[in-house]
């Protein structure tokens, strides 16, 4: 675990120090827009136009912001469009590794790098920050346009759309300020928040983390109580991005993170509409439990030393839902 400084690798885990013991997220510096005509976006510069072809992700099947951008590239019919390097599940002291010697880790398919940190030095070589999944690369003009997941999705949702003839939309105008507000509780309890939680160093900033946590939940499961969907009766991007968090939840952040007031299989409401979600057509194949496992309980020598993966649970994430 480490980040560039001014193009140069430090080996370094995260400074709680200088927090009072509270995890915080760094910013992402790449933040350019694919849009329809390659015209600049709401952040970054332009020239990247929405092409077949053009493009590569670089993703963790770990990583809960990586998935999103996987389940919009299967969604979106993006899959023969938008080629994918897999990076290898253990995070150590190099930082994330382009190597394949586990299943489903691809290596660099573009160059054959060896550290993803390298694929951001070849985009910027005094590059600084953390070296995180996912990347949308530039084959045309051979740099990094978004490391934001957020940014990401919502290229996939609408600007190849005459790229891939798909129009499905998940973040529709007249639902769009409502998805934004419960991304944004969301972002900072929820997907964030397990983080906050697991990477505390003193009580209260776990406290601080994980209270909150599980009051978004009781809220998550109350709106969906009275709605299919968590905006309402269509399935949005808000519903996605919760979605990715809730999948590695039991598994690993109820144990790791120390997440553990209640298991996401003790909300009825909440787990009913996981599965739907993960039983929604081309989703389940973005899932790797494997990865999910691997990574978390190997990377962080600060929360699990040795290492060990515990044995369960035992998910049925098949089983049918009773959404309809
Ligand atoms: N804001 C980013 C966050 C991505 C992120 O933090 N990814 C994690 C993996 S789950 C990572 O690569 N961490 C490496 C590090 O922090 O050094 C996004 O949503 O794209």
């Amino acid at each position: 675990m480490g980040q560039l400084v001014e193009g140069v690798w430090k080996d370094e885990w995260y400074d709680t120090d200088s927090t009072g013991g509270e995890f915080k997220r760094d910013t992402s510096k790449f933040r350019n827009w694919v849009t329809v005509d390659g015209s600049a976006g709401p952040t970054g510069g332009g020239g990247f136009m929405a092409e077949g072809g053009r493009y590569h992700l670089y993703v963790s099947h770990a990583c809960p912001w990586a998935h999103r951008t996987l389940i919009f590239r299967s969604i979106k019919g993006l899959e023969d469009h938008i080629d994918v390097s897999v990076v290898h599940p253990e995070m150590l002291k190099d930082g994330w590794e382009l190597k394949d010697d586990f299943p489903g880790a691809t290596g660099d398919k573009q160059f054959g790098l060896k550290y993803l940190r390298e694929i951001y030095l070849k985009a910027k070589p005094d590059a600084s920050g953390r070296v995180t999944v996912p990347v949308l690369w530039d084959k045309t003009s051979g740099t990094i346009v978004s490391n934001e997941s957020a940014d990401i999705i919502r290229m996939f949702n609408s600007a190849f759309n005459a790229v891939t003839g798909n129009d499905d939309d998940f973040c529709p105008p007249d639902l769009l300020e409502q998805i934004d507000a419960v991304n944004a509780r969301v972002y900072d309890t929820v997907n964030n928040g397990v983080y906050k939680a697991g990477f505390a160093t003193t009580q209260e900033a776990y406290d601080k983390a994980v209270v909150p946590l599980f009051e978004s939940l009781d809220w998550i499961e109350g709106i969906l109580a009275e709605n299919r969907y968590l905006t309402g009766q269509w399935l949005t991007e808000a519903d996605w991005r919760l979605f990715t968090t809730i999948l590695r939840f039991d598994a690993v952040y109820h144990t790791h993170f120390k997440c553990n007031r209640r298991r996401i299989v003790d909300y009825p409401n909440l787990w009913d509409w996981a599965r739907e979600l993960y039983q929604w057509p081309g989703v389940a194949d973005t899932v790797h439990f494997d990865h999910i496992t691997r990574h978390y309980y190997y990377s962080h020598d600060m929360v699990n030393p040795h290492r060990i993966v515990p044995i369960g649970p035992d998910t049925d994430w098949t089983a049918p839902h009773t959404r309809g």
